[in-house]
């Protein structure tokens, strides 16, 4: 292996109590709220439909221009704890906010810069809002922070010049000092969800995606943070030039999914997968007409299908100027809740279940389990659902709720299951108990008289 300063800095998956916590929890809710949420991807009348969080950067408005809509943030209807009741009902275990996105506008009154929350007619801190509303829920919270900064003076996308290496030390120390506020005043937080690191001046720095690291992990023991954050020695990124993963999860998965077939390395580490509702909106935008609106169901299956492979789902929300949500949002919010109101069970502390994926849908399994799940959406003409079984397991039998279905071994290690429902409005759960082959036989032995 290459010697490495700021590598990886360690290998496996932790098995401390904060980890198991943040992986247990599968389901996140993502939510992108900042200055991008007042003017929703339309500027003079034009609507833009690129990202609406990239629109100062899309109708080429000037940061002057852009900066003075911190005037007019004023989010009458913003409701914390509405919020929080809406996410619990959905089912999520915890919660990502943007504190800072690439705007640069700061959600909390941070004493690093006047571009923050305090100066807008709104004034109130929201990021203390919205802790204190999730955790009052039972609901973990964690910061999102854009390094990109694209307000701040000293940010510079390379260093090509003594000059940008004293502005972007500025910089660095800037976000260092943010960081640190966010983690010491909000010390029920419980990851750093890093993003806005690509560019070649993070690269040059590894060191400081480092000691960022490390600064939050000694003020808040047990933090989290995504491979996003790190860069090494060689400016490598999410893995070592080691091959190493740097950070706690791979954050690598951002509107798309890794596939259930070729991608089951995922399933050696942690890792999460962020999406949009649209094909690629974050922030608030106005006219979803632009591209395909996934369906609660698309989403709810991309829940499963991350649950499936031992990954975390995170799921976005783009609230309003007024600090409302959409009507598709609350009505995904609403589905997938009463799905998972019933089977929450089947994501919640589960994780892969080492089986190979069919074709009828997905498994999972509470980890150490005897059980496990499958979660069918695809139900094959034949009515027959393959089921291939690892290692020295039986299968004992397959249920949903008081329902039992015919499990039918058709060769060594494989099973149909004969999945005799009519009609799927919603996916099926059907539970399988397990044995080991070689003691199920002894359940099968005849009585001694
Ligand atoms: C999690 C997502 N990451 C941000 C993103 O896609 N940034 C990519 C990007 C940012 C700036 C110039 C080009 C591309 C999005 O705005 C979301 O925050």
């Amino acid at each position: 292996p290459v010697p490495l300063r700021y590598g990886a800095q360690y290998t496996g998956m932790r098995t401390d109590e904060a980890m198991q916590q943040w992986r247990s929890h599968r389901f996140g809710q993502f939510i992108h709220w900042g200055l991008y949420a007042i003017p929703g991807g339309v500027w003079n009348g034009k609507t833009y439909n690129y990202a609406a969080e990239f629109l100062k950067s899309s109708a080429r408005i000037p940061t002057a221009t852009w900066d003075s809509l911190m005037y007019q943030f004023n989010p009458r209807e913003f409701d914390a704890r509405a919020w929080a009741k809406m996410a619990k009902q959905m089912g999520a275990r915890y919660m990502t906010i943007t504190t800072k996105h690439h705007e640069g506008f700061c959600l909390w009154p941070t004493k690093f810069t006047d571009f923050n929350i305090s100066n807008t007619p709104f004034r109130r801190d929201i990021l203390k809002e919205l802790v204190d509303a999730y955790n009052a829920e039972g609901i973990d919270v964690n910061f999102y922070y854009s390094v990109l900064d694209w307000h701040h003076p000293d940010w510079r996308y390379d260093i090509k010049s003594p000059e940008d290496s004293v502005a972007f030390r500025r910089f660095l120390d800037f976000a260092g000092n943010q960081l640190k506020e966010l983690a010491t005043n909000y010390p029920t937080v419980k990851a750093f969800w890093f993003d806005g690191t690509w560019d070649s001046s993070i690269k040059k720095n590894g060191w400081w995606t480092l000691e960022a690291e490390q600064m939050l992990k000694s003020v808040r023991p047990g933090m989290i943070v995504n491979s996003r954050l790190r860069a090494d020695d060689f400016g490598k990124r999410h893995f070592d030039s080691n091959n190493q993963l740097m950070g706690d999860y791979e954050s690598g998965y951002e509107r798309r999914l890794p596939n259930p077939v070729k991608d089951l390395q995922v399933t050696k580490w942690d890792w999460e997968a962020c999406m949009t509702v649209p094909e690629n909106q974050w922030g608030y935008h106005r006219d979803w007409t632009v591209s395909h609106v996934k369906s609660p169901l698309e989403l709810l299956e991309m829940l499963v299908h991350a649950t499936s492979m031992g990954g975390n789902f995170l799921l976005n929300f783009g609230p309003d100027g007024n600090g409302g949500f959409r009507n598709e949002e609350r009505h995904i919010a609403q589905f997938i809740g009463k799905w998972m109101e019933k089977n929450g069970p089947v994501i919640w502390d589960c994780g892969y279940a080492g089986w190979e994926k069919q074709d009828w849908g997905y498994f999972t399994r509470k980890n150490g389990s005897a059980h496990v799940n499958m979660i069918v959406f695809n139900k094959p003409v034949s009515g027959l659902l393959k089921v291939k079984v690892k290692g020295d397991v039986k299968i004992l039998s397959a249920k949903a709720g008081g329902k039992a279905y015919r499990v039918e071994e058709i060769a060594k290690n494989e099973y149909f299951i004969h999945f005799t429902d009519r009609k799927m409005t919603e996916p099926r759960v059907i539970v399988l108990e397990t044995a080991k082959a070689s003691e199920a036989a002894d359940k099968y032995q005849d009585a001694r008289t």
